[in-house]
C-alpha cells in the first residue's frame, strides 16, 4: 500500500497570511507509519519526497506512483532511509541489508526492487525517509551512529546542548542532493538548531521523534523577521522552505531527523541569524 499527496510551494508573502490550519496543511506532516503502508508526501520545493515506512505483517514494496510518471521509483531518484523503530530489512535488487535502530541506508539512481520488512512484527522496524531527484547513479551505503561525521553543540547553559550525526553526507556517502543526519537533545537541553540559520540553496524537512509522552515540541519556521510556529507531535515531519528558519524547542529533550536537497552539498554553507535579530 502507498499513500501519496503533493504539496506546493509556497511564497514567504503568502505565508506571513497564513492562519494556524493553513499553516499546519502546508508544512506539517501528521502521518508517517501506517501498518504495512507507504505514506508519503511530495514536495515541490525541491521535489523533496518526505515518507514513512511500517512493514508489520508482511513484506512493504517501494511502488512508483502517478506524479513521478516513472516506471519505477528510483529511476530517477535517490534515496536515504533511517531506521527509528526495531529492527529491519531492506531488501534491494535482491541485496539483503539488515537496518538495526538509528541505521540509515541509501540508495541511488537505477536501484529497481526495493521492499521493506520487520525482523518482530512486535517492534516493527520505522523508516522514515527523504528522496530527491537524481542525475547519477551512486552505489548503496549502509552507516550508522558510529560511522558518521559527528559534532556536539550547544550548551546546558543555553539549553541547546546536542549532539549532530552527520549520517549522509559528502565526506561519507556520495549522492547527488540528498544530506540527512540525526540529532539528539541532552537531557534539560530543549533548543535545536538555535542560533538558527537559512540555506537558500537547499530545502529542509524535520522529522521530530523521541518526544516522550506528554510533552511537546514547537517548531519555528519563516523569514527571520517574520516567524511562525508550528506545534508537533511524536513522528511527524515538517516542511522547511529554502527561505526559512528552521529551529524548535521542547517541553523535554527529543531527538530529529534532519534532510536536505537543493543546490550543493555543501552543509556548512548555512546563513547564521542571531537570536536577538529574529521577529
Ligand atoms: O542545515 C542543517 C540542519 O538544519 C541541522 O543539521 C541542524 C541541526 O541538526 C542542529 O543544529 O541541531
Ligand atoms: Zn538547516
Amino acid at each position: 500500500m502507498i499513500n501519496t499527496s503533493t504539496r506546493y510551494a509556497t511564497h514567504p508573502s503568502q505565508v506571513k497570511q497564513f492562519d494556524t490550519a493553513q499553516l499546519r496543511e502546508h508544512f506539517l506532516i501528521e502521518t508517517l507509519f501506517v501498518d504495512d503502508t507507504i505514506e508519503l508526501v511530495y514536495s515541490h520545493f525541491d521535489r523533496l519526497i518526505v515518507g514513512g515506512i511500517k512493514p508489520v505483517s508482511q513484506t512493504v514494496k517501494l511502488e512508483t506512483f502517478e506524479s513521478l510518471k516513472a516506471n519505477y521509483f528510483l529511476e530517477r531518484r535517490e534515496i536515504g532511509l533511517i531506521n527509528v523503530g526495531g529492527t529491519g530489512t531492506v531488501i534491494a535488487d535482491g541485496e539483503s541489508y539488515t537496518i538495526n535502530p538509528k541505521e540509515a541506508i541509501y540508495l541511488g539512481r537505477g536501484v529497481k526492487d526495493v521492499s521493506f520488512a520487520s525482523e518482530k512484527k512486535e517492534d516493527p522496524a520505522l523508516f522514515y525517509f527523504n528522496s530527491a531527484p537524481a542525475h547519477a547513479a551512486f552505489p548503496i551505503a549502509k552507516t550508522s551512529l558510529e560511522a558518521a561525521e559527528t559534532v556536539v553543540l550547544g550548551s546546558s547553559e543555553n539549553a541547546n546542548h546536542r549532539t549532530i550525526r552527520k549520517l549522509i553526507i559528502q565526506a561519507n556517502v556520495q549522492s547527488c542532493q540528498l544530506q540527512m543526519g540525526l540529532t539528539e537533545l541532552k537531557p534539560g537541553s530543549v533548543w535545536n538548531t538555535m542560533p538558527p540559520h537559512t540555506h537558500d540553496r537547499r530545502m529542509e524537512a524535520y522529522f521530530y521523534f523521541n518526544i516522550s509522552e506528554g510533552n511537546t515540541v514547537s517548531h519555528f519556521m519563516g523569514q527571520p523577521e517574520e516567524t511562525r510556529h508550528i506545534w508537533m507531535k511524536n513522528n511527524q515531519a515538517v516542511i522547511s522552505p529554502p527561505w526559512s528558519i528552521h529551529c524548535g524547542v521542547g517541553t523535554a529533550n527529543y531527538s530529529f531527523i534532519w534532510g536536505m536537497a537543493g543546490e550543493n552539498l555543501d552543509y556548512g554553507d548555512m546563513d547564521q541569524v542571531k537570536p536577538q535579530e529574529l521577529r
